[in-house]
């Protein structure tokens, strides 16, 4: 047979109680004769207790009172026919004439005694049982209600009575045999003592009337039904990604609960565990759900931990010592004195050097606990064998749970791999000695962020979630989003990876959203709801969202953003960028953003920064991590250039093919940029400075295309209009071209340390002749390709080629 326990929730209202016997009835009619363990309906006993207390304290429960009874005669209207429903008002009523009549006495002495108190709650249970065993009666008439309190026997601690064992065993023994064919509807909660006064076995009492019954009568299986869908993987309120678990162990169970879970209170269900009976966590409202079953062993699985729970509010006491800590018997004496005054230590951790302990209690018994200490060591202070004891507050336990992590070596490792990469600092650590547990005490404000970046690294077969901040919605930044919001699916199902936009900005708008901005209407999201762009604001915004994987991503053309990467990488954020002025700063800044990013454990990718989506940056990367020697490097890493001089020919003018080029996205936000060689110049500089080079851009020797006029533009309009004027400067270059069977080819050398960008003319013969479109070209001559270079070739401007370069460096972050 099986107990079948339902909680509050699950009898909180008429249609709950309809799922309750459906499971039931389920049960019922294939054979398995279940016990059902009923709590009051929900809220009832919370408000049995305020009547009573009210009561006490001279104030009216009368109008409580009727809302419970209401609540309940409410019920028996909708869920049974009227032909039934008499004989039910008339025992309730009873129940409740009863309550009055306590109340009034308690009203009239103005006293309530833990023994009242419990006779009073006792009746949310007596009625709930009652009621629902009534109603199922309609369709199975073995439905019987059962008051526990005669058959839990306990001592007369009313509150949290203890069970008399034995005598529970035989009266329970002896209630199934009379009733072997009865389905019995049982009262959570309560029992009675030798005198036959009604007690309440306190917290979690309903499962430990479950865990009695399934003990006594030897359960298959003890179902425990509330509102989830089992033990979760972490509080789902915070890791939206917790999932239920298939499968704990009795010891996992516990952990797992002491550390927050509160789906059951272990303690209570001790009765089961040591029959072996497995309890099963299941939901009401979803009953199909498998839930968590709790057993003795762990089961088989291949996760690596079953949870992740926490404390939020913990404080730590620090005590050293030299002459104290480390002596036999101090903690002991520390301890017992705590336990004495019951103060709950969540954990303790002592260092190795002995001299110090440090241990966390609730911030509620911190100042108690120091005053303890005070007074129980104040010689050992006075001689300054101790030091003064110090708390410190605003902290929460992080703790990991599962039985395999003793098998799994590493485990530790990936803790604190999640924890140092997102900035989260641990205070103290402790591990069970049983392996079943690793805790951290960390600042209470990285509590979400520490959950969700521990429980994305341990269940790696779960979506890993990048947070992106973006800035620029222009050329670059709108054709990621369709990039993002095309592949998003994908990623999702095939590469387990998600990608969430939660902050966005251009230079006008701003809006957050840290669900996920829709990227099939940010658009007019941005304009609607977004407030006015300040870079600051934005920045400081999404350092307090302390986001865990969070990544900046900067899609503009703009100085600014430079200003705030290091800030950025000091907050443990990675950064993508497809802008190049910060790489091409001065070599001190761009030394110093990778000494940050690096000491901050987070990444900084930016490989559009050379050839847009070309594999440029990573291929030196590589080259150079593998020691191979940088010989020369020779490139045209000009997509604009190359395009104009690709499509000068035949009728087209200069000043044609440059506008052509910007409408086609190749050129920067300012063609003056790529038709200067500025562009050009800060790719070079940059594969010079990821070849070893410390250089500046003063020392690129930087050969001009266009005529000084042009150069002189103040305004992107002039410009235009320069080139015009200077046609016939064009025509002449075609020309000198042409008749020799040359292209023009703007290229870069970097050999021995220096850069140099050139016009050129080339011949058939020249690697770089044969181009089309914006093709960038680079050939890398190196020690280990010295006699045929190693070449990339593709096109290296264009809006979707460097989203796309954008996008492969977010999906890398982190990996
Ligand atoms: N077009 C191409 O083929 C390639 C472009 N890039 C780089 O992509 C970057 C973006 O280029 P486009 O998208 O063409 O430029 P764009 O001019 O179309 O867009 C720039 C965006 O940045 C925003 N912005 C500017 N300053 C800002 C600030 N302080 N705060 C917030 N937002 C700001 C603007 O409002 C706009 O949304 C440039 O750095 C460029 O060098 C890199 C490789 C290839
Ligand atoms: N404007 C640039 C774009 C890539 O960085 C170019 O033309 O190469
Ligand atoms: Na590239």
């Amino acid at each position: 047979m099986k107990i079948l326990k339902f909680g509050g929730t699950s009898v909180g209202d008429a249609p709950s109680i309809s799922a309750v016997l459906a499971i039931v009835k389920k049960s019922y009619a294939a054979g398995e004769r279940p016990l059902v363990v009923l709590s009051a309906m929900a809220g009832v006993t919370n408000l049995l207790t305020k009547m009573a207390e009210d009561a006490a304290a001279g104030q009216s429960f009368q109008a409580d009172l009727k809302r419970v009874e209401e609540r309940h005669f409410a019920i028996v209207k909708e869920l049974m026919a009227v032909k039934y429903q008499n004989p039910v008002y008339t025992k309730l009523k009873l129940f409740f004439n009863e309550i009055e009549d306590l109340l009034q006495g308690i009203y009239a002495l103005r006293e309530l005694s833990p023994q009242s108190k419990d006779l009073i709650v006792s009746f949310g249970e007596r009625c709930s049982n009652f009621m629902v065993s009534k109603i199922a009666a309609q369709d199975i008439p073995e439905a019987l209600y059962i008051d526990a309190s005669h058959y839990v026997k306990t001592d007369s601690n009313f509150g949290q009575a203890h069970v008399n064992e034995s005598l529970t065993d035989q009266l329970i023994t002896a209630l199934a045999h009379a009733h072997a064919d009865n389905l019995l509807f049982v009262t959570g909660f309560i029992g009675s003592n030798e005198k036959g006064r009604i007690t309440t076995l306190g917290r979690g009492g309903s499962d430990y009337t479950a865990a009695i019954f399934g003990s006594v009568l030897n359960a298959e299986a003890i179902e425990i039904w509330t509102d989830v869908n089992g033990m979760l993987t972490a509080d789902p309120r915070i890791v939206k990604k917790a999932f239920s678990l298939p499968v704990l162990s009795y010891t996992e169970a516990m952990e797992l609960s002491y550390f927050g879970a509160k789906v059951i209170y272990p303690p209570t269900m001790i009765p089961a565990f040591l029959k072996k009976i497995p309890i099963v966590i299941r939901n009401t409202f979803d009953p199909h759900f498998p839930g968590t079953i709790i057993q003795f062993d762990a089961g088989k699985t291949t996760l690596p931990i079953k949870g992740i729970s926490s404390i939020a509010e913990s404080s730590v006491i620090n005590l050293a010592g030299s002459g104290m800590i480390g002596k036999s018997g101090f903690s002991g004496r520390l301890f017992t004195l705590l336990a004495r005054e019951q103060i709950n230590v969540v954990l303790i951790t002592q260092s190795s050097s002995e001299h110090s302990i440090t241990f966390a209690v609730n911030p509620d018994d911190a100042l108690k606990a120091v005053k303890l200490i005070e007074m129980e060591f104040e010689l050992e202070l006075q001689a300054n064998k101790l030091v003064q004891p110090t708390v410190e507050d605003n902290l929460s336990v992080l703790a990991i749970v599962g039985e395999n992590m003793k098998k799994t070596p590493g485990m530790s490792g990936r803790l604190f791999y999640a924890l140092g990469r997102n900035g989260i600092n641990v205070r103290a650590i402790a591990q069970g000695s049983s392996e079943y547990n690793i805790s951290v005490i960390i600042n209470k404000v990285d509590l979400a962020k520490a959950l969700n970046a521990v429980h994305d690294a341990f269940f790696a077969e779960l979506k890993k979630t990048l947070y992106v901040f973006n800035l620029g919605t222009g050329n670059i930044g709108s054709t990621l989003f369709k990039q993002l919001e095309k592949q998003h699916e994908f990623l999702s199902e095939q590469n387990d990876v998600e990608i969430k936009v939660v902050g966005v900005s251009n230079s006008r708008k701003m809006y957050f959203d840290v669900d996920g901005i829709n990227l099939s209407s940010w658009e007019g999201t941005l304009e609607g709801a977004g407030e006015v762009a300040d870079l600051g604001t934005f920045i400081e915004k999404m350092k307090a969202l302390n986001l865990p994987n969070c990544v900046f991503v900067d899609n503009t053309a703009s100085k600014l953003p430079a200003t705030y990467y290091e800030d950025i990488f000091k907050a443990n954020i990675s950064i993508v960028t497809c802008n190049k002025i910060a790489n091409s700063g001065t070599f001190e800044q761009y030394k110093k953003l990778r000494d940050t990013a690096r000491k901050h454990g987070v990444d900084f990718f930016y490989e559009t920064n050379v050839g847009a989506g070309l594999p440029i940056v990573r291929v030196l990367k590589d080259l150079m991590l593998s020691g191979d020697q940088i010989i020369r490097i020779e490139a045209i890493l000009s997509g604009t250039i190359s395009y104009i001089f690709n499509n000068f020919k035949g009728d087209a003018s200069f000043y044609d093919v440059v506008k052509k080029a910007q409408e086609l996205g190749y050129t920067e936000p300012d063609p003056r940029d790529d038709l200067g060689g500025i562009d050009f110049m800060r790719k070079m500089l940059i594969l010079a400075r990821d070849a070893g080079h410390e250089i500046e851009s003063e020392d690129v020797d930087l050969g001009a295309i266009l005529p000084a006029s042009c150069l002189a533009a103040t305004s992107v309009e002039a410009f235009y209009a320069e080139l015009l004027r200077e046609n016939k400067f064009f025509e002449d270059l075609k020309e000198r071209a042409a008749s020799a069977n040359k292209v023009i080819r703007y290229i870069g050398k970097l050999e021995h340390g220096k850069v140099a960008i050139a016009l050129e003319l080339v011949d058939e013969n020249h690697p770089f002749y044969a181009l089309s479109g914006s093709d960038n070209i680079i050939s890398f001559t190196t020690e280990r390709y010295k006699d045929r270079p190693l070449v990339v070739k593709g096109p290296g401007a264009g809006a979707e080629v460097t989203a796309a370069g954008v996008f492969a460096d977010l999906v890398n972050v982190g990996a």
